[in-house]
């Protein structure tokens, strides 16, 4: 597997908080890769780490093949880390502009295509200042690739969208990914539309990888049968703890090689099956197992 980005035992400190932990990742070249994990589980340390704006405490990390800072690396990498700014009484254009300038190399015909693939054309000739947060997050995006970067760090690029511009954006990023072989590396609260747009995740916790894989290998290791069955108390009886009720139709977390075997016991105790098929567990379901969340601890936070 090529990789973009090897990080060995990566450390950061803050105080008493360890930011990052000992991360060991290699990130593959092509693709879109998800950075997940709950508040200050150390994405954006990580981001800024990679991006040499702040200094590992321990341990090391290259960027294509470059140790961190290396100028050739950091040419071949765009970012948008938060919500960009740009100065308020430019139009969208002239920040285009003005950031080809001092990188150099862009054509104004280049800037127009940016503009028109973050859905911005029509608002090219207005000043930021009246720009929302989701219109500033697509001009954030133009201005990491109109240099075209090899690699493209974004963290939460679509914070602040409404639907449809969530819609553009994983448009744009698979794009990106897809027809432009830029190697797209996101931090994204948003699980569904990571499981959309991401090839493979890694989920931190406290400064830690704690899953890593392909988003359609770790979905399907979450499988579960989910069986319409009568009587209910029966069916959770012979299935035990694995099964859940979830309204009024059974879940069962049952390997394939056992589900003949779970089937035979529930006929066999007299429940009638009337529907028995598998679904898959989503990025959520994963996200919440890996880092220990459930919707009850946070129900009672919230209450
Ligand atoms: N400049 C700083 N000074 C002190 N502590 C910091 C600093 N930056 C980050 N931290 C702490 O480091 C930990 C990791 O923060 P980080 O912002 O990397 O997490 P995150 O995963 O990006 O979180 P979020 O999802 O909220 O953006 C947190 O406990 C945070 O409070």
């Amino acid at each position: 597997m090529e990789t973009v980005i090897d990080i060995r035992g990566l450390t950061k400190t803050y105080g008493t908080v360890r930011a990052l932990d000992g991360l060991t990742l290699s990130i593959p070249r092509g693709g879109v890769y998800g950075i997940l994990g709950p508040n200050g589980a150390g994405k954006s340390t990580l981001f800024r780490t990679l991006l040499g704006l702040i200094r590992p405490t321990e341990g090391e990390a290259t960027v294509m093949g470059g140790r961190i800072g290396d100028p050739a690396s950091m040419r071949r990498m765009g970012s948008m880390i938060e919500t960009p700014r740009f100065p308020p009484f430019m139009t969208a254009r002239q920040v285009l502009e003005w950031l080809a300038r001092a990188h150099g190399g862009v054509t104004s015909a280049e800037i127009d295509n940016w503009l028109q693939r973050v859905g911005l054309t029509e608002a090219a000739n207005r000043r930021v200042k009246g720009f929302s947060v989701g219109m500033l997050q697509r001009l954030g995006v133009a201005a990491a690739l109109m240099t075209k970067p090899d690699l493209v760090i974004l963290d939460e690029p679509t914070s602040g969208m409404d639907p449809p511009g969530i819609q553009e954006m994983r448009a744009l990023i698979r794009s990106l990914a897809d027809h432009d072989g830029v190697t797209v590396i996101l931090a994204s609260h948003q699980l569904q539309e990571v499981q959309r747009v991401c090839d493979r995740v890694a989920i931190f916790n406290k400064g830690k990888v704690i899953t890593e894989g392909k988003v359609s290998d770790l979905t399907a290791s979450g499988e579960r049968l989910r069986l319409s069955v009568t009587p209910l108390a029966k069916a959770l009886s012979v299935l035990g703890d694995r099964a859940t009720l979830d309204g009024d139709v059974v879940v069962a977390a049952v390997p394939r090689a056992e589900a003949a075997a779970a089937i035979k016991a529930l006929v066999e105790s007299g429940v009638d099956i009337e529907e028995a098929r598998w679904i898959g567990a989503d990025l959520e379901d994963v996200f919440m197992s890996e880092t220990g969340w459930t919707g009850v601890q946070e129900q009672n936070r919230a209450g």
